[in-house]
């Protein structure tokens, strides 16, 4: 497996183009499965995780026809046009699901369409058991037949899906994605909710809508779609990943740096954004991005982690490192996965000061880390060790590195383009 070498301590300055979302990708990708005319998706990001989804898509009969590629080495988004003839391939095996638990979004589609799914469970990972019972409860209110036979969610929608009235009972990113594809086709009136709101959910409506679909209430909490008998082709560019954008905006505060981050919106981290100039970092808007520098002492203010419009989760592990070297103590709090502090003992390691009680971890700012070598567990563990290295005296080697490939393009080139010392040891492929 591939490794990460970073030598750090170096101030980071130049700009950095920001890709995609990933996870606004996935699930447009998903979509392409409503309907059986084409899909082009432009600015995909160049992801293992969408390849994978680009292999779950290809089982299932869905023509993945690919464009784009960077001249002169600049940066482009990846053109995938997805056609999803009439196949009626159904299974989403264990082979592919095992990779990706986004991989669970073809449900809906997949029962909207053909009225039959069987997709294998996700399973738990790393950080959390991450159950898709609120899918499967949710797609049962609208006609599905649902059984768990050997690992497998097997989904019969006989007289296909109908409309209904779901009020989810969390707040989940994928079950509202995976409604909201259902019942862009199913019959008459589906309102959702207590739904997620996060700006994916968004990119995902507006690109349903693109395509035909009937929804209101778009942003807010409460979608009303009124289904449709078919949807037809479209073509929709996938919106700046936001989680990108905040990690490199860490980059730059922990190494006291001036980045430029081109092709994303100060309106996508918000959240983020207005919790790091509390800390002393400075966001500034500018023709094409956002450019972030920080030139003094980082401070340290409590964080809790909640559904978007609030701090979120995917930004945790980064900003945990930027309250590891702060001048001062802060306490994090992970509301919506229960075990997603694996990064802690790695960044002790490193000469962090950090103790978990419960769900909250209490994070006493250290002057330097200092580097070590260090495991990766989960995509953005993995992220917040590269920023941690970044930002340490020494040499930090980062051990696992296939979860950074699920999420961060071009990791390596886009830091070293701004002055960080840090380069990739090929292994052998992950398994
Ligand atoms: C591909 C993608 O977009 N992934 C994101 C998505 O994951 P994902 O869609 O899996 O996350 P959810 O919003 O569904 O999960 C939120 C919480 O609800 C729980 N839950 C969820 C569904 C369910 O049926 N039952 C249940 O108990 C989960 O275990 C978790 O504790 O949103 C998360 C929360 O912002 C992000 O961290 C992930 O990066
Ligand atoms: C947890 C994440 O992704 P996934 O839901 O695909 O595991 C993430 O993007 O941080």
């Amino acid at each position: 497996m591939d490794r990460i070498h970073i030598r750090g301590g170096q101030r980071l300055r130049g700009s950095i183009q920001i890709g995609g979302a990933k996870n606004a990708a996935l699930p447009l990708m998903a979509a392409s499965l409503l309907s059986e005319e084409t899909l082009t998706l432009s600015n995909l990001p160049h992801l293992v995780d969408i390849t994978t989804m680009t292999h779950l898509l290809a089982e299932l009969g869905v023509e993945v026809g690919m464009n784009g590629h960077a001249p002169n080495g600049g940066h482009v988004g990846r053109v995938f046009e997805l056609t999803a003839h009439d196949v009626g391939k159904t299974v989403a095996p264990y082979e592919v699901v095992r990779k990706m638990r986004a991989s669970v979004l073809v449900l809906g589609p997949l029962l909207a369409r053909y009225g039959k799914g069987k997709v294998s469970l996700p399973g738990g990972c790393a950080i959390g058991t991450r159950p898709v019972d609120v899918h499967l409860g949710a797609l049962e209110q609208m006609g599905a037949v649902i059984e768990l036979k050997e690992g497998y969610i097997v989904a019969h929608a006989p007289d296909g899906l109908h409309g209904a009235h779901i009020t989810f009972p969390m707040v989940s990113v994928g079950a509202t994605e995976n409604l909201l594809m259902a019942a862009t086709l199913a019959k008459g009136e589906t309102v959702l909710s207590n739904c997620a709101r996060e700006p994916e959910i968004t990119d995902l409506a507006r690109c349903l809508v693109a395509m035909g679909a009937q929804i209101q209430g778009i942003g807010s909490d409460t979608l009303r779609v009124q289904g449709v008998d078919k949807l037809h082709g479209a073509k929709y560019s996938v919106l700046p990943d936001r989680i990108e954008t905040g990690s490199y905006a860490v980059a730059a505060a922990v190494t006291g740096g001036d980045l430029t981050l081109l092709g994303t919106r100060m309106d996508l981290i918000e959240s983020v954004a207005e919790v790091m100039k509390k800390c002393g970092v400075n966001f500034e808007e500018v023709d094409g991005g956002v450019r972030v520098w920080c030139d003094g002492p980082i401070r340290g203010v409590d964080v809790m982690t909640e559904p978007f419009p609030a701090f979120p989760t995917d930004m945790q592990a980064q900003f945990m490192v930027m309250m590891a070297v702060s001048d001062g103590a802060s306490m994090i709090t992970e509301s919506i996965f229960e075990n997603r502090f694996m990064h802690v003992p790695e960044l002790n390691r490193m000469g962090a000061n950090i103790n978990v009680h419960g769900r909250s971890a209490i994070v006493r700012g250290v002057k330097k880390l200092s580097g070590a070598p260090v495991m990766a567990t989960d995509l953005r563990a993995s992220m917040s060790l590269v920023l941690a290295g970044l930002a340490a005296e020494g040499e930090t080697t980062v051990n696992r590195v296939y979860h950074l490939d699920r999420g961060y393009e071009a990791l390596e080139q886009k830091l070293s383009a701004c002055g960080a010392i840090i380069e990739r040891e090929k292994g052998a492929p992950a398994e």
